[in-house]
């Protein structure tokens, strides 16, 4: 009997092409994304060099950080210019090199269109037991289908567009164990905001997790790439779920699934992608699903998470002195005070939206609560940015358009929007922010913004009282009116 290996451990070994002496490995890349912020200066070394793309066949371009969300052609069908010059000649370089290089680009009208996470799974682009990468840290996100995928930089996408191979060292295993089932109004972006309040944003480092026990069983597709997605701001290289029935649905009949023989056999190979009986992990994490609650971030890292009923922690508690000195300066930022409670905290904007949650099962959630219901005066701006042009889609057919227009929200073009500000979707200086993306850094959302990380549904709960609040309040009321 050969040893038992963890999933991780066996994507591994079916993509060494050769080990080096020192414990370095060449590995074979099966998936690249590229995207317009990350590919120019990559394919301009390939250019300089004379080189050519080694697998333009598995390679896929999308634009999505730069654009702006607001209508991207006019009547005529013509272009509108993007007024950022940057943003303009990033997107003007992935136009240009994808086609003189053979890559297929989507464009940035086209209704495939949208944050290459999103895209991706949704293409059927990402598979399971493939190596997948993206120069982008949230490449960890198409781990939710048993794809071994991270991010990479500049360099390295230049090397992988060349070679189709990546030189690196093989990583600790780390399990992420959540036992129970969910609490009523928890959500999957809970639990990745619980495991990275747990095990802090250098927790994960040097590991690739696996999510394991019965919430991750239960969970949807949609659900586990919000939690893979999040992988990376708990430090760890990558997340992996492995596949099962849910991810042989979700993937079936997808534009880029193998079709015919080839998905049986494909099939038959996902099925033997877990975690052998037996395997042994370098770290294992556990935590009750029962203790996990819907969490609201009070400072400007992703684990500077409380429950929503908590206050604003007291930097004073913090047994480490440069842990004390972070959260002072974070509170400072923030401009919140120590025992404050979570629920007293104004918002002045709500985006839904980011590689997190822009998917249709999130656009639901929040839409679920809003219907029939309007945005909170102090409210100045609500937005909702679909993942892709085919969630937007997806989310018309259901009515989920007007449900948030008649609340108030902004209803927009797919992308990357004011997950980060890359592109004209900014929260103002010394505003806060209720978002659903995955990373509340000083400045991500515009210079001087102030993000509080949360799910869908919170979002939208705080878009109708116009404060953070648990929105469990909302589900119970909503609960009245069926019943009532
Ligand atoms: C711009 C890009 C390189 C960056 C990343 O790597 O993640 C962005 O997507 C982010 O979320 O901060
Ligand atoms: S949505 Fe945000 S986190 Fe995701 S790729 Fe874009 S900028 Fe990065």
């Amino acid at each position: 009997m050969s040893k038992p290996r963890t999933l991780y451990e066996k994507i591994w070994d079916a993509h060494v092409v050769e080990r080096r002496p020192d414990g370095t490995c060449l590995i074979y890349i099966d998936r690249h994304l590229i995207h317009e912020v990350t590919s120019p200066q990559a394919f301009e070394g390939l250019r300089l060099a004379g080189r050519k793309v080694r697998r333009p066949d598995l390679t896929l371009a999308v634009p999505d950080h730069n654009l702006p969300t607001t209508p991207r052609r006019d009547a005529q069908g013509q272009r509108i210019p993007i007024a950022d010059p940057q943003s303009a000649q990033q997107l003007a370089a992935l136009e240009r090199n994808a086609p003189e290089f053979g890559v297929r680009l989507i464009g940035d009208a086209d209704l495939e269109q949208g944050i290459v996470h999103v895209v991706g799974p949704e293409q059927g682009f990402t598979l399971p037991g493939t190596t997948l990468v993206c120069g982008d840290s949230h490449t960890s996100s198409h781990g939710a289908l048993g794809a071994l995928a991270f991010g990479i930089g500049t360099s390295e996408v230049e090397h992988v567009l060349a070679t189709q191979t990546l030189l690196l060292k093989q990583s600790k295993t780390m399990e992420v164990v959540v036992e129970g089932e969910l609490g009523f109004g928890v959500t999957a972006k809970d639990v990745a905001l619980a495991i990275c309040g747990r095990i802090g944003t250098a927790g994960g480092t040097g590991y690739v997790m696996e999510y394991r026990g019965s919430v991750f069983r239960d969970m949807s597709i949609e659900g586990r790439l919000t939690v893979a997605n999040m992988s990376i701001e708990a430090g760890a290289r990558s997340g992996l779920f492995a596949p099962d029935d849910k991810t042989v649905a979700y993937l079936k009949g997808r534009p880029l699934t193998p079709k015919g023989a080839a998905w049986d056999a494909a099939v038959a190979y996902w099925k033997t992608l877990h975690s052998d009986e037996g395997a042994t992990f370098d770290k294992s994490i556990v935590i009750d699903a029962a203790d996990i609650v819907p969490n609201v971030t009070w400072g400007t890292s992703p684990e500077d998470v409380v429950p929503v009923t908590g206050v604003v922690p007291d930097p004073a508690s913090f047994a480490d002195a440069s842990k004390r000195a972070a959260a002072q300066k974070s509170l400072d930022y923030m401009g919140l005070t120590a025992g404050q409670r979570m629920e007293d905290v104004a918002v002045e904007h709500i985006f839904i939206g980011s590689c997190t949650n822009s998917r249709i099962e999130d656009l639901r959630a929040a839409a679920a609560l809003l219907k029939g219901k309007h945005v909170a005066s102090g409210i100045k701006q609500a937005l909702v940015v679909p993942g892709s042009g085919l969630v937007k889609q997806q989310a018309e057919a259901e009515g989920l358009d007007r449900i948030f227009l008649a609340a108030g929200f902004e209803w927009r073009e797919p992308g990357c929007s004011a997950c980060l500000g890359m592109n004209p979707d900014k929260v103002p200086a010394g505003e806060r922010c209720a978002s659903t993306s995955n990373r509340n850094f000083m400045g991500r959302q515009g210079p001087g913004s102030r993000t509080h990380l949360v799910s869908p549904a919170m979002a939208a709960a705080a878009a109708i009282t116009g404060h953070l609040t648990d929105v469990r309040e909302l589900l119970n009321e909503k609960r009245g009116e069926v019943v009532a």
